[in-house]
């Protein structure tokens, strides 16, 4: 049997461990169990039940601290993540207490562990060969994302994440209940944005902005050409937001595919206990 993962990352403070939390309420709800690992040194709050904390393992103060390698707190992140990949059978070991086989990565908000640092690569080659189906679950906080600028940088950071690890992919705004009417009025623009039209408004008809409509509408159709860039939006104060973005993420990792259906007679016979709704095992 596959084992099934999200890798949850994204900007700082956008919202992935409470993402990760919510997660694991959502499924409680739904009679489902999933874990969460902790791959965050830097962590200070989060309210999951964690199944592994890389903290056990390294923890950030530990590279900022030691005497000999005095890092900030950025290159003492970077070097905890490289002390993870070498050391992968420490995860190995953590992952192997569990029998309910769907676990959460919740990740340091770092963004350019995603893009040209080979660590997060590295973890999803190891847990593929652990035979994990794994899904990265990208996090923008929508409040930085509807107006054209943002919401371009925004895209441009989630593709180039995409671009490197090279798994199926889904893309979440947070933080919807916090915007105001006006601009969750405005939010389905950017759902599934029409990125020409979003530009023209941004870049009216200056001599400056003439220079860079080619550059703009080249990004704007490489973005396009790869028709991977749409958002799901995440409120927690809406369930059905929750299961939305859960649906697609087990759509994208083949989730309950290779479970067995329940016994026949169970599902027929009422009288018996059985649930002609409940057709599968999990
Ligand atoms: N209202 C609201 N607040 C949120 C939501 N998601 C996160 N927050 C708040 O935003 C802040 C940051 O959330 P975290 O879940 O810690 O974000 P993170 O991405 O894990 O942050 P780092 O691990 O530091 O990168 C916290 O104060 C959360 O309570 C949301 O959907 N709605
Ligand atoms: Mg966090």
């Amino acid at each position: 049997m596959p084992r099934y993962g999200q890798l949850v990352m994204g900007p700082a403070g956008s919202g992935k461990s409470t993402y990760c939390s919510n997660m694991v309420k959502h499924a409680e709800m739904l009679k489902r169990t999933i874990h969460v690992v902790n791959l965050d040194p830097a962590a200070e709050y989060f309210d999951y039940p964690v199944l592994a904390d890389i903290r056990e393992l390294i923890h950030l103060d530990d590279a900022m601290e030691d005497e000999s390698l005095r890092f900030g707190p950025n290159g003492g992140l970077v070097f905890c993540m490289e002390y993870l990949a070498q050391n992968f059978d420490w995860l190995q070991e953590q992952l192997e207490e569990v029998e309910d086989d769907y676990i959460i990565f919740d990740c340091p908000g770092q963004i350019e562990l995603y893009t040209h640092i080979p660590v997060m690569r590295q973890l999803v080659e190891t847990l593929q060969k652990w035979d994990f189906r794994i899904c990265g679950v990208f996090l923008v906080d929508s409040q930085f994302m509807i107006e054209p600028s943002k919401f371009i940088s925004g895209i441009l950071t989630a593709l180039s994440t995409m671009v490197n690890l090279e798994i199926p992919h889904v893309n979440v705004m947070t933080k919807i209940d916090l915007l105001s009417k006006k601009a969750k009025k405005e939010l389905e623009r950017y759902l599934e944005p029409e990125l020409p039209i979003l530009l023209a408004e941004e870049f009216d008809d200056s001599r400056l902005s003439q220079k860079f409509k080619k550059l703009n509408s080249s990004i704007a159709k490489m973005i396009d050409d790869y028709s991977l860039v749409k958002f799901l939006p995440m409120d927690i104060s809406d369930e059905d937001t929750i299961n939305d973005v859960l649906i697609q993420i087990d759509t994208a990792i083949q989730y309950g595919e290779d479970f067995e259906p329940k016994e026949i007679p169970d599902m027929l016979d009422p009288e018996e206990g059985g649930d002609p709704d409940s057709g599968f095992d999990g």
